[in-house]
């Protein structure tokens, strides 16, 4: 499991971020909780007023006048309508509070996981971000709601019956407070721990969301493999963690929750002690004895509520510090001041980048002139998509500048540099949604005629149209399934529309049928045409078409030139080309050419 260092915070802390997220929000807040404090405390008006009548009763030779009955029933009407109207505003406003700042909150988190590097989301796994929007998101707004006001209303009563209670008598008052005291250190602990162990669990949570997601999507894989057993391994492990801590927590927290419940209500007792040391002195009559025991208990059930809450707190807490992972998480710097590129040559400059434990490219520098072709070839994991990641700012470079028209892309406002690039993926992303709104993905002001027309250059129109619901087919998940490269020419409609004036395509690894392999060709010369373009190579055919061909070996360039050049140097590319047309012979079943034999090339 990954492990994430959070520092845990104190309720207050937790209270104090809460507290700074909500923002404008916060007089909405603050009112929900004070009127359910209100709506509490009314409660205990209604306490005062029944304990009012009982004590005046026992007192010798009492007669109630008029006025007294009415003043009683005032105050008993006092509580019930206090309890009403101050629920209805409580309410109301925690409601439309912990609505209002879901919303926002969700809105903020999406728009600062668009802000940060890809390097970001790489590090996280999907199940994580999806708890995170979801579960998490729904802890917060439940806590907003209704746990927060809980706590309020668990002080309203406790504070309107110890201030009735000292009026009455102070030092009886004082025994109730002990226990209160005393227990809040055991509070405050418990708290802790639950602190600490719910955001593990909530972590852990993530994670078995993450494997049942794996496992899901890598179903088919799974099957083809018979490794149904193994497949459910990694989720089933991830459940069986979450469980076994939860089953710990519960068994490290009942004894001190016990305790804490223990020390509390021993204010009973000490009450009635401190009550019945009073009355033996004289010093209280008969009827503050009877208040001060009808009112112990409204004390502390309440207080024994908060526990319940404790849960509920902690759990919004761990939610929150996940959530902080990603609020506080530091986007890619922004210029103040945007530069506009002239023109769309671009250039490396002593590049160098890792992912993190190691180089990846090293002083990497190459120009490429508006309107020409380069293809990167190497090795498997030489750094070739790489290259093509860093120009779009997925990463930031740790050495060197990366420059288009003149200026650094650091310089550039995040939404020039991306109107700039169109980034062909071998791997093709389809949105649930139709092939329509998956086409237009690439420019949403487009009309129907713009996707039909950037389809028809795509070589997709006539699949799509041969499809049952022609451009309003559904694919992505649970849609149409598509072919390998009907896929791809959907994301070349999709870039066609955007029409950029730089195109980094990482050319597709697998093979595919000839008529669909033609068909893409063909989509990609109409994509391509008149661009600046950087290809990772892995067609012959695309090389030779190349003005320049860089050879990647370990992160470095170890050679540069056209075709024909690198043939003669007799270097890394010569063996690539020299295997690479070994494969396509071997492929059509024909006999082996030297590849700088010019048949070669025609075959290929
Ligand atoms: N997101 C990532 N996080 C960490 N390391 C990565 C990441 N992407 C690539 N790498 C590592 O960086 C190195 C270069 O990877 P890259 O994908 O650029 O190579 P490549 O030449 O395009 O390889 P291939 O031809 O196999 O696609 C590899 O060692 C790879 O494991």
């Amino acid at each position: 499991m990954r492990a994430e260092t959070t520092e845990i915070r104190s309720d207050l802390q937790s209270l104090k971020r809460l507290w700074a997220l909500a923002g404008p929000l916060r007089s909405r807040v603050a009112a929900g909780i004070v009127f359910r404090f209100l709506q509490s405390f009314s409660l205990g008006i209604g306490f005062a007023a029944a304990i009012r009548l009982v004590s005046a009763m026992t007192e010798p030779g009492f007669t109630p006048s008029q006025a007294w009955v009415w003043q009683i029933t005032g105050l008993a009407a006092l509580s019930l309508a206090g309890q009403v109207v101050f629920s209805y505003l409580s309410s109301a406003n925690s409601w439309l509070s912990s609505f209002a700042l879901g919303g926002e909150l969700r809105l903020a988190m999406l728009e600062r996981l668009q802000q940060l590097p890809l390097g970001f989301h790489f590090s996280r796994n999907r199940g994580d971000t999806v708890t995170m929007l979801t579960s998490d998101m729904q802890m917060v707004e439940s806590f907003m709601s209704d746990g927060l006001p809980r706590v309020a209303e668990a002080f309203g009563l406790p504070v309107a019956v110890l201030a009735f209670m000292a009026f009455q008598d102070g030092p009886v008052t004082l025994a109730a407070l002990v226990s209160i005291v005393l227990s809040m250190p055991l509070y405050f602990a418990i708290s802790r721990y639950l602190a600490k162990t719910g955001l593990k669990r909530q972590d852990m949570q993530a994670e078995a969301a993450a494997r049942m997601i794996e496992y899901v999507q890598g179903m088919p894989v799974i099957r083809a493999f018979n490794r149904v057993s193994r497949g459910t391994e990694d989720f089933r492990a991830s459940l069986e963690d979450f469980r076994d801590l939860s089953l710990k927590m519960v068994a490290q927290l009942t004894l001190p929750l016990a305790l804490f419940g223990m020390v509390l209500t021993l204010g009973v007792p000490l009450v009635i002690f401190a009550a019945g040391l009073r009355f033996a002195t004289g010093a209280i009559g008969i009827e503050t004895i009877i208040v001060a025991l009808m009112l112990v208990y409204a004390i502390y059930s309440p207080l024994l509520g908060l526990t319940a809450l404790m849960e509920l707190t902690r759990q919004a807490d761990a939610s929150l510090t996940r959530m902080d992972r990603v609020l506080t998480a530091e986007p890619l710097p922004e210029t103040a001041l945007p530069r506009q590129p002239d023109g769309f040559a671009i250039a490396f400059e002593d590049v160098g980048f890792g992912y993190g434990k190691g180089p990846v490219l090293k002083d990497i520098g190459f120009s490429v002139p508006e309107r020409s072709m380069t293809a990167i070839v190497g090795p498997s994991g030489a750094g070739k998509s790489t290259i093509l990641n860093l120009l779009p700012r997925f990463w930031d470079v740790n050495e060197g500048a990366i420059i288009i028209g003149g200026v650094d892309i650091r310089d550039m406002a995040p939404k020039r540099l991306s109107e700039l690039i169109t980034v062909v993926f071998q791997d093709v992303y389809l949105f649930s949604g139709t092939i329509f709104d998956n086409i237009a993905f690439g420019r949403p002001d487009a009309v129907p005629a713009d996707i039909e027309a950037a389809a028809k250059t795509a070589q997709a129109h006539d699949f799509i149209m041969a499809l049952p619901d022609g451009y309003d087919t559904r694919v992505g998940e649970c849609g149409a399934s598509l072919s390998g490269g009907e896929r791809q020419r959907i994301s070349i409609a999709r870039a066609m529309l955007k029409d950029a004036p730089i195109v980094l395509l990482d050319e597709a690894t697998a093979a595919i049928d000839p008529t669909n392999e033609r068909a893409l060709q063909k989509a990609l010369a109409a994509l391509v045409k008149g661009k600046t373009l950087i290809v990772v190579a892995h067609k012959l055919s695309t090389v030779r078409e190349a003005d320049q061909i860089l050879v990647l070996d370990n992160g470095r360039i170890v050679e540069r030139g056209d075709h024909d050049d690198l043939i003669e140097n007799n270097g890394l590319y010569r063996r690539l080309w020299l295997s690479w047309t070994k494969a396509a012979h071997w492929r059509i079943g024909g006999h082996q050419t030297m590849p700088d034999d010019p048949e070669a090339k025609n075959t290929l």
